[in-house]
């Protein structure tokens, strides 16, 4: 597994500055989550760390190598997006064992067999191997994504609110099932999420977004007790904070 460094990264697309001079270390085995209101930079992040975009300025380093012009074949990693992409004509066995097959990997058919075997168990869809994927409902297509990911034992998972077209009850079940798949498995997870509570609940550590810059890093704890600002303090938290005007001598003036 490995810890992944961004070092004064910075993108901009024309005028729209998507990320600012960000440095960033998330430790080897951690699970951060991005927090962000729309257009702060989180899924920018994960297509610098991924391969799938470059940055301007900065460097991105994952198990201390330099990654930063490499493709995303070269990185060892894998991502979850929002958008399950599954290979709708191949059945969900075929799916999982896809990522199994590339060339660069040369996987032996009984190493195939073991992994998919036991990714389809943890994530309970042992049942469903030999459907079409298109015969799935949303929550295990999800699952199958998720899956493809974890066949593949990359050294680091992102993940691109992977649960929020799911409904409720699933979100909460997938929401224990990935935080114990990370803490068994020791990758290090970098997660996006406009949800609260997936962020109090699953993250070792979060890393407020706003406007492309990185305003604070820590605990889901310290940035809930000891927030950096305002911005921070109303990322984290459900219900969200309140805030009341009060002088600088602490007193809150009489309510209206
Ligand atoms: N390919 C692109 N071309 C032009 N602008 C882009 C591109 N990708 C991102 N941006 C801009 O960069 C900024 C950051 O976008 P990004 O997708 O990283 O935000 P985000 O925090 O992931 O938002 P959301 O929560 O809506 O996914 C936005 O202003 C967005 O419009």
């Amino acid at each position: 597994m490995a810890e992944v460094a961004l070092s004064k990264v910075s993108r901009s697309f024309g005028e729209n500055v998507a990320l600012d001079d960000v440095t960033l270390t998330v430790p080897d085995g951690a699970f951060v989550v991005l927090l962000g209101p729309t257009g702060a930079g989180k899924t920018t992040t994960l297509r610098m760390v991924s391969g799938l975009d470059v940055p301007d300025q900065g460097r991105i380093s994952i198990g201390g190598r330099d990654m930063t012009g490499l493709t995303p074949a070269q990185r060892d990693v894998a991502m979850v997006f929002q958008q399950y992409s599954l290979y709708p004509h191949l059945t969900v066995r075929e799916n999982l064992e896809f990522p199994l097959k590339s060339p660069v990997l040369r996987t032996q058919r009984a190493e195939i067999d073991r992994k998919v075997g036991e990714v389809a168990e943890v994530l309970q869809i042992s049942h469903k191997l030999d459907n079409k994927s298109t015969a799935l409902s949303g929550g295990e297509m999800q699952r199958v994504s998720i899956g493809r990911a974890l066949v593949r034992d990359p050294s680091v998972y992102l993940m691109d609110e992977p649960l929020s077209s799911l409904d409720a009850k699933l979100r909460a079940d997938l929401r224990v099932e990935l935080k114990n798949i990370q803490a068994m498995s020791g990758a290090t997870l970098l997660y996006v999420t406009h949800d609260q509570t997936e962020a109090m609940t699953m993250a070792t550590h979060v890393g407020v977004l706003d406007r492309g810059r990185l305003v604070q890093f820590g605990t889901p704890r310290e940035i809930y007790e000891d927030p950096v600002s305002i911005y921070a303090a109303s990322r984290l938290g459900s219900p969200r904070i309140n805030l009341l005007p009060v002088d600088v001598f602490g007193h809150a003036p009489p309510l209206p």
